[in-house]
């Protein structure tokens, strides 16, 4: 479905991303793994089509859609970016934030409705008990499970995620990967870029491992010499 080419991306004198080729096929739930620096935001803000290559091609199914990256990104086409640290709108309600995610997308009111009621049924019942609070006062976690709704909002065929357990307690990364594993379900590919490269093991298809602006290794997470690679200390005290 969305694939990057021999991507390279430069931002003025730092090499960010060298000769990187990865896919995910329509459907899928993948992780691209790796250490602090390594490139994966750089990496996932290419495959949302916010920012462009500074050489090789990115296609969306099958279609090279390098010239389309801006601003917006692959929004109209479907893809949804949750960068990270969220930004959402602190003082908003849940309601609001996730509202929001419909009128970016040019839902009607009645559309929105519908979508918001689809959304709430994937999310935790603290967040659905919490729709008329400020999103500053949910946890950390909960405001994640906002990220991903408000995502969700605009009916993505495909969505990214950024870190999705940064600064999470183990328990609620377990609740965000549930709920993305849920979303897979329902049939939208799911990518995440994450350090925790055991955590995402668990529940991931296929992932990348990425280092130094490099793909060093592609596989599937059932082969039990991923696990042994991660195990090995290739990502060192990072793993978890
Ligand atoms: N806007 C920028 N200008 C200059 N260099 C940048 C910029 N953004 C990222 N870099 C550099 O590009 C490299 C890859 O960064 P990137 O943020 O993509 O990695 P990452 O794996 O997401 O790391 P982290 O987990 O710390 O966010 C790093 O060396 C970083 O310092």
């Amino acid at each position: 479905m969305i694939e990057a080419a021999g991507v390279e991306h430069r931002y003025e004198g730092v090499l960010a991303l060298h000769d990187v080729s990865v896919s995910a096929p329509a459907g899928s739930f993948t992780a691209i793994v790796g250490p602090n620096g390594a490139g994966k935001s750089t990496l996932a803000l290419i495959l949302a089509g916010a920012i462009r290559p500074t050489a090789g091609r990115l296609l969306l199914d099958g279609a090279d859609v390098t010239e389309r990256a801006g601003r917006r990104g692959l929004v109209e086409a479907g893809v949804a970016l949750i960068p990270e640290g969220r930004r959402l709108f602190g003082q908003l309600t849940v309601d609001e934030n996730l509202t929001l995610g419909a009128f970016g997308a040019g839902a009607g009111r009645a559309e929105t409705a519908r979508r918001l009621a689809e959304v709430y049924g994937l999310m935790p019942e603290a967040v659905r008990k919490g729709k008329d609070r400020a999103v500053a006062t949910l946890s950390g976690g909960e405001q994640q499970m906002v990220a991903i709704g408000r995502a969700l909002m605009a009916r993505p065929r495909l969505v990214l995620i950024d870190e999705p357990s940064l600064g999470l307690a183990p328990i609620l990364i377990d609740k965000v990967y549930e709920t993305l594993a849920m979303l897979r379900q329902t049939g939208v590919t799911v990518m995440v870029f994450e350090q925790l490269a055991v955590k995402a093991l668990q529940y991931v298809d296929r992932f990348a491992v990425i280092e130094r602006g490099q793909i060093r290794h592609q596989g599937l997470a059932s082969d039990p010499d991923a696990r042994e690679m991660l195990r090995m200390g290739y990502m060192g005290a990072e793993a978890a």
